[in-house]
């Protein structure tokens, strides 16, 4: 772990025992609150996704918005919502996956990858078992999109989410981990 990166880590607000879960609840509110927070994670991920053909940013609901729209602008590309059941409003693909506690669902519009296809990074804020990554890269293979890499602010490696992701073929790439969940 380098300084920057240590910095960054400090940002990020931890909420032990997590009501009903007991898990840490690493808080991102804290480190997208701050400019150099916000700005210096978005500048990681676009420095390490640059030169890979990304055509498309593709953001999970809710906080992988935020990161997602920022890089979006920064890489100068558009943004594809991946967005929890019920919420857009043509015609979708859904897919169900577990979380830690119970199912949810999440859908894309079917018309988001351009005929012809594209290829498209996957962002969230933060990757734990990996389901709703799964989900959503699931989502853009059957809207048409490639999706060779994604990009978080946090992974928690115990958890095995990229491992996860590795074993479908995506690459992960988080600005910080940590251990523990
Ligand atoms: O790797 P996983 O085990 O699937 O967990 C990671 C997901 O959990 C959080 O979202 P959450 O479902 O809490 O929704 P939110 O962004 O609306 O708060 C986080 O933003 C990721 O999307
Ligand atoms: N430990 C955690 N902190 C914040 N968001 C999460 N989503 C899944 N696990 C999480």
């Amino acid at each position: 772990m380098n300084d920057a990166t240590r910095d960054l880590r400090e940002m990020v607000r931890a909420i032990p025992d997590y009501p009903k879960t007991g898990i840490i609840f690493r808080d991102v509110t804290t480190l997208f609150g701050n400019a150099e927070g916000l700005a210096r994670t978005v500048d990681a991920i676009a420095d390490h996704v640059a030169g890979h053909g990304i055509d498309l940013i593709a953001g999970i609901d809710a906080r992988g918005f935020i990161l997602g729209g920022a890089l979006a602008v920064r890489m100068r590309k558009g943004f594809v919502p991946i967005r929890k059941r019920g919420k857009l409003p043509a015609d979708v693909y859904r897919e169900e996956y577990s979380l830690e506690y119970g199912t949810d669902e999440v859908e894309i519009h079917k018309d988001a990858v351009p005929a012809g296809g594209a290829t498209v990074l996957l962002v969230d804020d933060l990757i734990a078992t990996g389901g709703t990554a799964i989900a959503a890269a699931r989502l853009i293979q059957r809207a048409g999109g490639t999706v060779p890499m994604a990009a978080f602010a946090i992974d928690l490696p115990e958890l095995g989410g990229a491992r996860k992701l590795a074993g479908i073929g995506i690459d992960s790439y988080a600005v910080m981990s940590f251990e523990g969940h």
